[in-house]
This record gives C-alpha cells, structure tokens and sequence, in this order.
C-alpha cells in the first residue's frame, strides 16, 4: 500500500536523515516506526504525506508515486495526528474535526453530521463539540485529533508520536481506543513512537531505525522479539525481551479445570460464582481473575502473586469458567518461545 524505495533524505544543512530506504507497508496493517531521537523517523512519516520532499527515490501511496500528486490534494487524502494534537484554538472542537470534509467541498451540514458521528466513534460526549480545545484534557484533545484525520474517511493515518505527551493511564486508554477503532476501520496506519512497549503492543509490524537514518529491522513484534537482527535491535529492545513476547500471546490456549478441592487456600465467589478473593482458614488474599484475551505476561504474573500458584479464569461477564496451574502456563510460554525461535 505504501511502498518507498531507495528513499534518501538529504537536508541543506549536510545532515542525512533517512538513508536509502526500501521498506514497503502493508495495507490495512499498523506499521511502527521506532529508534532514537533524531534516526529520521519523523522526516520518513512527513515524506509521504509529502510535508518533506526526498532527496532521491519514490514513494508509492495505493500504487501512485506521491511526487506526481498536488501536494495539498494528497495532504487532505492522508489523515495526520501529531503529538500536541495541532487543532485550532480559535474553532470549536465539531469545527476542528469538520475542516478536512470542509476544504473538500462537503457542505457545512453534512460535514457537521459527520464531525458530531466521529465525536462518539473516539469516545466523546457531544457536548464536547461545543467546547474550544483548550477546554478539553490533553487525552481529549488527542481523541478529537484523532477524529479530525479520520474525517474524511481516508485510507491511510500518519500518526506522530500521538500520544507522547499524555500520562500512563490515558496513554494505555488511548492505546486501547486506537486498536478497537482499527479493527473496525483497518486503516493503513503508520506510526511513530519512541517507546517500545507502544510499538509491541500497537504494530503489525516494527521498523526500527538507527542514528543517520538507517532501518535495521522490520518484522512482526513476535519475530523481532525472538530473532533481533543485531545488538543494537536487542538493545533497543530491551532487557525484559523475553517478558514482552509472552505479551504478545494470550491465555486463551491454556487448559483449565476445576477448583481443587481439599487445599489450605480456597477461591470465594460471590452468588453470580464471580470471584471474590482467596482464603485460607485465617486470612484472604486478593484475586485478580483473567479472561481469555489477557496475555501470558498477566498470566505468570498473576500466578507468582497468587497463593496457590493457580489463577482464576471467567467469561467476559466476570463468570468463573475455570482455574489455571502456574505449570500450564509455563508450559504455554514455552511452547510460544519454541514456536516463534526454532521457526
Ligand atoms: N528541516 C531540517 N533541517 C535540517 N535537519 C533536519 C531537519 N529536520 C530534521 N533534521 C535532522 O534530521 C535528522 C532526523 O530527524 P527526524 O525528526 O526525522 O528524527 P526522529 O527520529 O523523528 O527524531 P525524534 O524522535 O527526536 O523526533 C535529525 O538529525 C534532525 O536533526
């Protein structure tokens, strides 16, 4: 869908920020960006959108070399989300997010009807049309930044570190968001990001670059969890590698069974069999029942926490199905490593 190649990006100044690229990214898939500051991963975003020109070498949106395209018209078919969202003050938030539809001739009723459809789509009460941008939180605004690249329905998002600048808690809500509003849209999303955890958990795929603009790697999270190219992929990686591909697997898989009878700890549920805590003839412990879209990580983690090794497993309404032994999802978790390093 998008596809560069032996793309080079040299600026006036001497510096080289992307270095003979040939990368080619699937449609409908997330593709993330990552490296260290300064590795040409902004500059290789802002190419095909056409907001940098290359040096050398073409770009190919949907088969067609962006450089025989009017920059503006291919600016307002590629939605674009930056990190301090970029909305305009002066606009109400159903202004900012009509502006595209707007500039595309749609008519300020039909461009409102659909601003007002992507306020909900990305989590916002109406109300928050009404208001300016400042009015709203930082995570609100990048949700409304979010809808305005959405607007006008394109094919392909640009998305520049969209959620840097936003604590943890929202980072993780926007995360969220940002995968559940994929899987019904399967936009051709191109992401940057500096952190890791964020590429694992949001890419399709990962490219990760060095210093001087030069892409080292682009694989599946799995693949390039398991089989780092070199050092400075591991590296990059980080030291909890291991930890992050059973992230990537979920519990699903893993067998369970009944509660064993007879032991010190026994698991209270309440009368819909919701599970209550651990207790023992003299104290109680916490339980943190999974479903079976948790990962192996919440999994082992849990399992190390709980007091009889096993963990509690229910339905999507809360339901206990089952439990867990920390044995089987060793087992699993071994059985994931073999599967993507001997493949
Ligand atoms: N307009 C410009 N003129 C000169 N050099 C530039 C220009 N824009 C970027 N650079 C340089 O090109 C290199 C790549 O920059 P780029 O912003 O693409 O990196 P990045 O990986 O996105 O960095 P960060 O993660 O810090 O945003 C850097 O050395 C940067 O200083």
């Amino acid at each position: 869908m998008i596809q560069f190649d032996a793309v080079h990006k040299l600026f006036p100044n001497g510096t080289t920020a992307v270095h003979d690229l040939s990368l080619a990214l699937p449609e409908g898939g997330v593709t993330v960006l990552v490296g260290s500051s300064g590795c040409g991963k902004t500059t290789t975003l802002r190419m095909i959108n056409r907001m940098v020109e290359p040096t050398s070498g073409t770009i190919r949106v949907g088969g067609k070399d962006v450089q025989e395209q009017d920059a503006a018209e291919l600016r307002r078919s590629i939605g674009y989300v930056i990190q301090q969202s970029g909305l305009f003050p002066h606009r109400t938030v159903l202004d900012n997010i009509a502006t595209v539809p707007l500039l595309l001739g749609w008519g300020r009723r039909k461009a409102r009807a659909r601003a007002a459809e992507l306020l909900e789509t990305v989590g916002l009460a109406p109300e928050a049309g009404r208001r300016y941008p400042h009015q709203l939180s930082g995570g609100q605004q990048q949700r409304v930044g979010v809808a305005r690249a959405l607007a006008a329905d394109p094919p392909v998002l640009l998305m520049d570190e969209p959620f840097g600048a936003v604590d943890p808690v929202v980072r993780t809500q926007l995360q969220d968001e940002l995968l559940r509003l994929q899987k019904e849209l399967s936009k051709t999303i191109v992401f940057v990001t500096h952190d890791i955890d964020e590429a694992v958990r949001l890419g399709d795929r990962i490219a990760i670059f060095r210093t001087g603009g030069h892409l080292i790697q682009c694989a599946e999270p799995a693949e390039l969890l398991a089989r780092p190219a070199d050092d400075f992929v591991a590296d990059f990686l980080g030291a909890e590698r291991g930890l992050k591909l059973l992230s990537l697997r979920t519990l699903a898989d893993v067998p369970q069974g009944a509660v064993p009878e007879g032991g010190t700890w026994t698991l209270v549920l309440d009368e819909a069999r919701k599970p209550l805590h651990w207790a023992s003839k003299d104290a109680e412990l916490p339980v943190r029942p999974l479903q079976d879209t948790d990962s192996l990580l919440s999994a082992l983690n849990e399992s190390v926490a709980s007091p009889t090794g096993l963990i509690a497993r229910v339905d999507a309404a809360g339901v206990l199905t089952g439990v867990s032994s920390r044995d089987d999802i060793h087992e699993h978790a071994n059985r994931a490593h073999t599967e993507v390093v001997a493949a």
